[in-house]
């Protein structure tokens, strides 16, 4: 085994939740110059952890990093003046395959996450020789199972078809790793490592254990989430998606965002996931034309379609439609539905013109004022995302900005709500049904707390 990294080494250098800054008590007893020195080292210290929960842990990669594009012939595509597929170094008598650098092949790839070159030993044993006992998922790539290493901690597997092992899963293989290694965010699944080991084709990933939001929405797992956690769900998404377009270099633009790719933590929290079609843009200002369309049916950009020009307002369209999706449970095709509601962003949109959007929301949701206000807010900010011509859908950062307001109203509502008496308000209470603190849907330490103050 290589000296490389364990997961766990991966995470020593992770923040500190904010709820360890005491800094007010611990210099109580100190001189006031002391403790104004503190206050400030404090501060500043919030400030940065703010920067870090906002943006992510990772700087920005430096010019210069790899570019890789997927071309394919069936499901992905994408080929661009500005894509170097030659960036990969695929021998296939090796059994790993190395990272390099498209514009400087003297230093290492820098801004790339270190991961681990895992044996084929390590990954065998860590599934129980894949054990269809721990099969956890299948997609288009292979399948996928829970692992856990010989450090105890639990991985996502993601393992190749082999019997449809070709270039096409080959290169989503190394799209998905390459785009992976360069992102470390608290809301993007993250890469541990990879293998890559005759015909097979290894990905290790954080393991997420809640799920995906699809699994959610239709209620085969969990008790339905409530309208506090879809609005918290809606924001994560934002923030990783944020990251990917702002504070990546070059930016990365996901081109599957669909909420059987976004998954659930204990704490009903979301991890961007699936990152096989993910493309890196070089240059941020340059028009991709692609030769072919990749994506997901319902959540494609009308404009990308007609244009096969590939820009981050793809990924905003696709937010809108998972917008929806969080409101009204609903997919975004529904070929059962009478025809009229068949297209659900298009259902949705005319009732919210028609100003019943009361009648789109999901039946699992409770109704309240906060939840109603919450939902034609948010059908509204869908209604921004879907917009024909991408100039006028918003950035990713203004669709979080408006999300945080959103929330706010919709907290401060359902507080006033729950103090008036004989008012049922599903927010915040103790759910008993579901014994989790749904107390302004935040659950995932204190830091989600200053986020959103
Ligand atoms: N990190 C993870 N933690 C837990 N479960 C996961 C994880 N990644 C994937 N899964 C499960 O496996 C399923 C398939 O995963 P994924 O969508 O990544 O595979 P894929 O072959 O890349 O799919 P696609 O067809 O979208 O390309 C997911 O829907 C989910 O249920």
């Amino acid at each position: 085994m290589k000296n490389t990294p364990s997961p766990h080494n991966l995470h020593s250098n992770r923040r500190k939740p904010i709820s360890n800054f005491q800094y007010e008590d611990a210099n109580n007893n100190k001189p006031k110059h002391q403790r104004f020195a503190a206050l400030k080292a404090a501060v500043k210290k919030v400030a940065g952890v703010f920067k870090i929960l906002l943006f992510g842990q990772r700087e920005a990669i430096p010019k210069g990093a790899a570019v890789i594009d997927t071309r394919t012939n069936t499901r992905i595509s994408g080929i661009s003046s500005s894509t170097d597929i030659s960036t990969w170094s695929d021998t296939k008598s090796s059994s790993k395959f190395k990272l390099s650098q498209s514009n400087n092949s003297s230093s290492a790839l820098s801004g790339v996450i270190e991961t681990k070159n895992f044996s084929y030993e390590e990954i065998f044993k860590a599934t129980e020789k894949f054990s269809p006992a721990n099969k956890i998922g299948e997609g288009a790539f292979g399948t996928v199972y829970k692992g856990r290493l010989g450090d105890g901690s639990l991985v996502a597997v993601k393992r190749a078809k082999k019997a449809t092992y070709d270039k096409l899963i080959a290169l989503e293989f190394k799209n998905e790793i390459l785009t992976l290694s360069m992102i470390e965010h608290l809301n993007l699944v993250r890469l541990y490592g990879y293998l890559e080991h005759g015909d097979e084709r290894i990905i290790v990933v954080e393991y997420v254990g809640n799920g995906t939001l699809r699994e959610h929405l239709d209620g085969t797992l969990g008790n339905g989430l409530e309208a506090g956690e879809r609005l918290d769900i809606a924001i994560d998404v934002a923030h990783a998606i944020t990251y990917l377009h702002m504070y990546t270099d070059p930016p990365i633009i996901h081109r599957d965002i669909k909420s059987l790719n976004i998954l659930i933590t204990e704490k009903f929290r979301a991890k961007v996931a699936d990152f096989g079609f993910a493309r890196l843009s070089a240059d941020p200002n340059a028009t991709h034309i692609s030769t072919q369309i990749k994506g997901t049916a319902g959540y494609l950009d009308p404009e990308y379609l007609k244009t096969y020009q590939l820009t981050e307002k793809s990924d905003v369209y696709s937010f809108g439609v998972l917008l929806v999706e969080l409101m009204t449970g609903r997919r975004p095709i529904e070929p059962q539905k009478p025809a009229n509601e068949r297209l659900t962003t298009r259902w949705a949109m005319q009732m919210l013109k028609r100003g019943d959007a009361i009648l789109v929301m999901d039946p699992k949701l409770r109704r309240n004022p906060a939840s109603t206000m919450a939902l034609e807010k948010i059908l509204m900010l869908a209604k921004q995302c879907l917009a024909p011509l991408r100039q006028s859908r918003p950035s990713m950062q203004k669709c979080a900005e408006i999300l945080w307001g959103i929330r706010k109203d919709f907290r401060e509502k359902a507080l006033s709500a729950s103090s008036t008496p004989h008012y049922s308000a599903n927010f915040p209470v103790r759910d008993a049904k579901k014994t989790r603190q749904t107390s302004f849907g935040i659950e995932d330490g204190d830091s989600y707390k200053f986020i959103s103050a």
